[in-house]
């Protein structure tokens, strides 16, 4: 399975290469000797041998264009027919001598002429995206960005040319995970020393196909600045209830969720929470009997809790929701109960709070919680810089705080950030988050000691619930349409495939 996959900012990868460089190694020839292997299987995968297939790189001025050429170099001694279209005023020498020294040929884009261009890219077997990398300022720029654009309007998703970003997809933030303007979506990313921040935050994420790190020896020191949990990483952080455990030791959630006449927020909550396993859910609210009626297990009725999940279907003009969600957040900031926050709660979030809380808006939510912090900020603006607010979200509350959306990212303490892309795109349905914050809930109960130890846990729980949350959504439904409780139902079997493919077993 899948370890955690860690990221670094450009000045890291940079620093970190510096002392490989100074004592010559040669990185950009293991760069491009590992991009073209990567090309190599891809091309023998789909069409059975890499002679005679069709190569397009875009090569821009700098150190990416020469990745890009020496590999084109090394494809083009295999027998493929390479041509490089250059993307600036410049390029770079020594990639461009071997490519051609090798048989390839080379020459510019033709700013009039990006239409026949774009055709001869679509005609490729494959394309290697070189124009910009790690020393990008913005996003593409001149007849590069129309070339793109014709090309990413006339391909067909997933259809030919097959495309293999060169380090990161060219132009998107490196560092932030912001797409600015056109980006090449690519099929493959082929990464050098690390993978970076904009290969798993969104929205750049999404235009990076699957990653390859390939291991340049770099000595890559300290937490990352970006982690995508793994499924291991998730077994390792589950608790798992020691022999001796008792309900109350495992852990007691307290769920302020629905009402009467909107029962199925409690339902979806609690229902997400006893199905990630705790020892107890106590359900606070008027919506008992519905909750009962799907979870006899429940305990309905206040009592002492380690984490409370706060808000889901929660008015904060319902008087009575309002003082309990008020008492539990007492108990959060005077007994250091750990809590989700989540939709009707966040609006009653105290003034400042410790990571132990986590807040699990979407990004309208967001934004409307930034506004009481008076930062005036859009939705869309969330949506196109979720880092940047998650984080601003983070500094202005104390809290912990998850941002829902196609990529979820998570910022914490002391710096832990994490990016999970673990759901379909079928789980952007009503009540998945009131299920997210249930199994959070869970988490949380369970382990409120530790994080009170270590506050940057609440961070790697919450990437954690989301990982299993996406994955439950995976098994309840393959590649089909799902409702919010199937992915609660899957939550038990997801965890125990997690747990048995580690070898992590109750004991
Ligand atoms: N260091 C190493 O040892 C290793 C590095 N490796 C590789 O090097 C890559 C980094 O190379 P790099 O530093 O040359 O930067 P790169 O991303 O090619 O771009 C710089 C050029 O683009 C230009 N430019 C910038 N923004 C622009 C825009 N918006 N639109 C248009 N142009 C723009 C910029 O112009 P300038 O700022 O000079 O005006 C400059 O000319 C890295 O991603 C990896 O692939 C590997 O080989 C492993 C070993
Ligand atoms: N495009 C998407 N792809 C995958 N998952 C998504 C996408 N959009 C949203 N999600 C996930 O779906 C869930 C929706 O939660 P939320 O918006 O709170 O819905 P509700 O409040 O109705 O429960 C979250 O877990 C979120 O991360
Ligand atoms: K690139």
């Amino acid at each position: 399975m899948r370890p955690v996959l860690l990221t670094w900012n450009a000045a890291r990868v940079r620093a970190a290469e510096e002392p490989l460089l100074a004592a010559g190694a040669p990185l950009m020839a293991h760069a491009a000797f590992a991009l073209h292997v990567a090309v190599a299987r891809e091309l023998r995968a789909r069409r059975g041998r890499v002679a005679g297939a069709v190569v397009v790189v875009l090569a821009g001025a700098g150190n990416n264009g020469g990745d890009a050429l020496h590999a084109g170099a090394l494809l083009a001694r295999r027998g493929a027919r390479v041509l490089a279209l250059t993307t600036a005023q410049r390029w770079h020498d020594e990639g461009a001598a071997a490519l051609l020294a090798a048989g390839g040929r080379l020459r510019a884009l033709v700013p009039d002429a990006v239409d026949d261009d774009a055709a001869q890219v679509l005609a490729a077997d494959v394309v290697l995206d070189g124009v910009l990398g790690i020393g990008a300022r913005g996003g593409l720029r001149g007849p590069v960005a129309r070339l793109v654009e014709a090309v990413a309007a006339a391909r067909p998703d997933g259809d030919s040319p097959l495309v293999v970003a060169v380090d990161v997809p060219s132009g998107i933030g490196v560092d932030d995970g912001t797409r600015a303007g056109t980006v090449l979506d690519a099929d493959l990313t082929v990464t050098f020393g690390g993978a970076k921040p904009g290969l798993v935050l969104p929205p750049a994420a999404w235009a990076a196909g699957r990653v390859e790190v390939v291991d340049l020896g770099l000595a890559l020191a300290g937490p990352a600045d970006v982690a995508s949990l793994g499924p291991d990483d998730v077994a390792a952080l589950w608790p798992v209830p020691e022999r001796a455990a008792h309900k109350y030791a495992r852990g007691v959630v307290g769920v302020v969720a629905g009402t009467r006449t909107y029962p199925g927020a409690a339902v979806l909550a609690s229902s997400g929470a006893a199905l990630a396993g705790v020892g107890m859910v106590r359900y606070v609210g008027d919506a008992g009997d519905a909750v009962l009626a799907a979870r006899p297990e429940v305990v309905v009725g206040p009592g002492r809790v380690q984490a409370w999940v706060l808000g889901p279907g929660v008015s904060p003009d319902d008087a009575a929701q309002r003082r309990r969600v008020q008492r539990a957040f007492d108990g959060v900031l005077h007994r250091g109960e750990a809590a989700v926050v989540d939709a009707g709660a966040l609006d009653l979030l105290p003034e400042r709070v410790g990571p132990h809380v986590v807040l699990t808006p979407h990004a309208g939510e967001l934004a409307r919680l930034l506004a009481q912090h008076g930062v005036d900020v859009e939705r869309t603006a969330v949506e196109a810089e979720p880092l940047r607010w998650a984080r601003e979200a983070h500094d202005r509350t104390g809290a912990t705080v998850l941002l829902k959306g196609g990529t979820t990212v998570v910022v914490g303490a002391h710096g832990a950030v994490y990016a999970q892309s673990d759901g379909p795109t079928w789980l952007a349905t009503a009540g998945a988050g009131d299920v997210l914050a249930g199994v959070l809930g869970a988490l949380l109960a369970a382990r409120v000691d530790d994080v009170h130890e270590d506050p940057s846990l609440a961070a790697a729980l919450a990437a954690a619930a989301a990982l299993v949350h996406g994955r439950a959504a995976h098994r309840a439904v393959p590649d089909g349409p799902i409702v919010a409780l199937a992915v609660a139902h899957a939550v038990p079997a997801t965890v125990a495939e997690l747990l048995r493919a580690t070898g992590t077993l109750a004991r």
